[in-house]
């Protein structure tokens, strides 16, 4: 499913409006039918004593007239509030503002009664809110911005159509405060926003649903979108399947790389990670500190030791000789290394072409050697969090965040990378700059090891599957979906431990 800023949407409509011919007020009427019927199958919705939809000056307002007039229609309780005067209502709202009248049905003006409106607020059960949508320029004009307030502080179940009011849908905004409806759940029209991945505006979504309003994919195809969200059908779809004739050697010789005396643990969980993902063999090169804790904790791996990690000279070189007396499909380093050593990935690795995920330390370091990844020899994965993504770009965290797409793709561009760069929503990039975002996840994924987990995902998945970007989507998507199927099994968000994570991978797809 494709991911769209509100530009890219009013393209999109264009194209379906002049080059297909299907007209804005067919739109406008199957966005509030499919609206309705998604509403119906509300229990707040069923059981409500009285609605409220409120109406803007624009299109999402046209969507919430026909929405009004649905409601009205099968014998609910509706109040349905303009903001704006009647008459700055135009264009396909005023078309469908006129059909709702000549329906029969009334509406109120809340600069003729703005003391009732207020008064009436604290009463509805449930509020549409079609007030604002993808045509928002700016920040909150009156009296919109005291209307949101008010609708934040209602008890009602709130319903936004398309973007929660106030909310852009774009990421492209200078940094101001944020002010929009606080939504219980968000209704968006044939193709989810942009800001409903993306923080501090994705917190005012709520639960988000895409409704189908009829726009055909030729419309989308013509814009070429090169964002998309990550579903379970895709994983479906893209997960390799095993034969029943298989054996090891099928599924890739794994290369693991990392862990120092102050670290031991975060090698052991990769290790461990990429054995449950499926790796058919799984090597951990450690330093010797560590060696005989992971080969008692992942006896299912081999260790080969490598030298003291402040040894850097040495370190490098066992590394090396670890690659040169062993065949190996896919590597990753960085898992506890820890900051105090350099050394050159692309030294110790010249020559190999299979792909090499560098996550933790390893992008500290590879960070003094960037210009290098665009001669890499192999395909090259960079896992940063957004600390690690500033010290790639050498800029600040709040940067890194304030624009997580354009900052991932201008990187993944220029260096040829793959990059994944880790969040609540992660956003998957490849060298020509498409992405894929991540649905899946819960705040259980915010502590140590969650990272060094998804490593060894990653690394197994790259062996597993064809294609590299369909082995990050996968790895990413399932690593999410375990924490979340731990939660909703009751397990606390805050209890929950990365190898809880590691464990219950196997049956991810009961
Ligand atoms: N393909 C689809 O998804 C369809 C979507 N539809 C719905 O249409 C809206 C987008 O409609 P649009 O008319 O472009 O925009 P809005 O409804 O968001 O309203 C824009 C008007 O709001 C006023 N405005 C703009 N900025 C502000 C602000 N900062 N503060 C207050 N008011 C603001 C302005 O009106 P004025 O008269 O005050 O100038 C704008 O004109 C989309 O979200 C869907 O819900 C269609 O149904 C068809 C298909
Ligand atoms: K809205």
């Amino acid at each position: 499913m494709k991911v769209v800023t509100g530009e890219e949407m009013h393209q999109i409509d264009r194209y379906t409006m002049e080059s297909i011919g299907l007209q804005e007020e067919l739109l406008m009427e199957n966005a509030g039918q499919a609206l309705f019927l998604a509403l119906e199958k509300e229990k707040s919705v069923q059981e409500a004593n009285r609605i409220a939809v409120f109406i803007g000056a624009g299109n999402n307002g046209g969507d919430g007239f026909v929405v009004g007039r649905l409601l009205n229609e099968k014998g609910y309780l509706v109040d349905v509030w303009t903001i704006p005067p009647i008459d700055r209502i135009r264009g396909t709202a005023k078309t469908h503002a006129n059909i709702y009248q000549r329906c029969g049905y009334k509406f109120r003006e809340y600069q003729e009664e703005y003391e009732t409106f207020y008064r009436n607020i604290n009463h509805y059960d449930v509020i549409v809110d079609g007030l604002l949508g993808t045509g928002i320029r700016g920040e909150v004009r009156k009296p919109y911005d005291e209307v949101i307030a008010a609708v934040n502080e209602s008890k009602a179940k709130v319903f936004s159509i398309d973007v929660p009011s106030g909310i852009p849908s774009s990421t492209e905004n200078e940094q101001r405060e944020v002010l929009g409806v606080k939504a219980d759940k968000t209704f968006t029209l044939q193709a989810p926003k942009l800001t409903a991945f993306h923080f501090p505006y994705a917190s005012f979504y709520g639960e988000q649903i895409t409704l189908d309003i009829g726009i055909p994919a030729a419309a989308f195809q013509k814009m070429n979108i090169h964002r998309e969200l990550w579903d379970e059908t895709r994983v479906r779809n893209s997960l390799p399947k095993r034969s029943d004739h298989a054996h090891k050697g099928d599924f890739g010789r794994a290369l693991i790389i990392g862990g120092s005396r102050t670290m031991p643990g975060a090698p052991i969980l990769t290790t461990r990670a990429c054995l449950r993902a499926g790796a058919g063999l799984t090597t951990l090169a450690t330093p010797l500190s560590v060696a005989t804790a992971a080969a008692s904790q992942a006896p299912e791996a081999m260790v080969h030791p490598l030298a003291n990690e402040h040894e850097q000279e040495e370190w490098m070189s066992s590394v090396v000789s670890v690659l040169e007396s062993n065949r190996f499909d896919g590597i990753a380093i960085g898992p506890g290394i820890g900051r105090d050593q350099r050394f050159s990935i692309f030294d110790m690795f010249s020559g190999f072409q299979g792909p090499v995920i560098m996550d933790a330390d390893a992008i500290h370091n590879v960070a003094y050697e960037k210009e290098r990844l665009k001669e890499a020899s192999f395909p090259v994965v960079l896992t940063p969090h957004p600390g690690e993504m500033a010290v790639l770009t050498g800029e600040t965290v709040e940067n890194v965040e304030q624009d997580r797409f354009h900052v991932a793709k201008a990187f993944a561009m220029d260096f040829g990378v793959y990059l994944v760069l880790k969040g609540r929503y992660t956003i998957v990039t490849a060298p020509d700059g498409k992405q894929w975002i991540n649905p899946t996840g819960n705040p259980s994924l915010a502590k140590g090891g969650s990272g060094d987990i998804l490593t060894g995902a990653i690394l197994a998945f790259c062996l597993q599957h064809e294609s590299i970007q369909e082995a990050l989507c996968n790895a990413v998507y399932i690593h999410g979906y375990v924490a979340d199927q731990l939660v909703e099994c009751g397990a606390s968000p805050m209890g929950l431990v990365a190898s809880d994570l590691i464990n219950e991978w196997p049956y991810a797809f009961r």
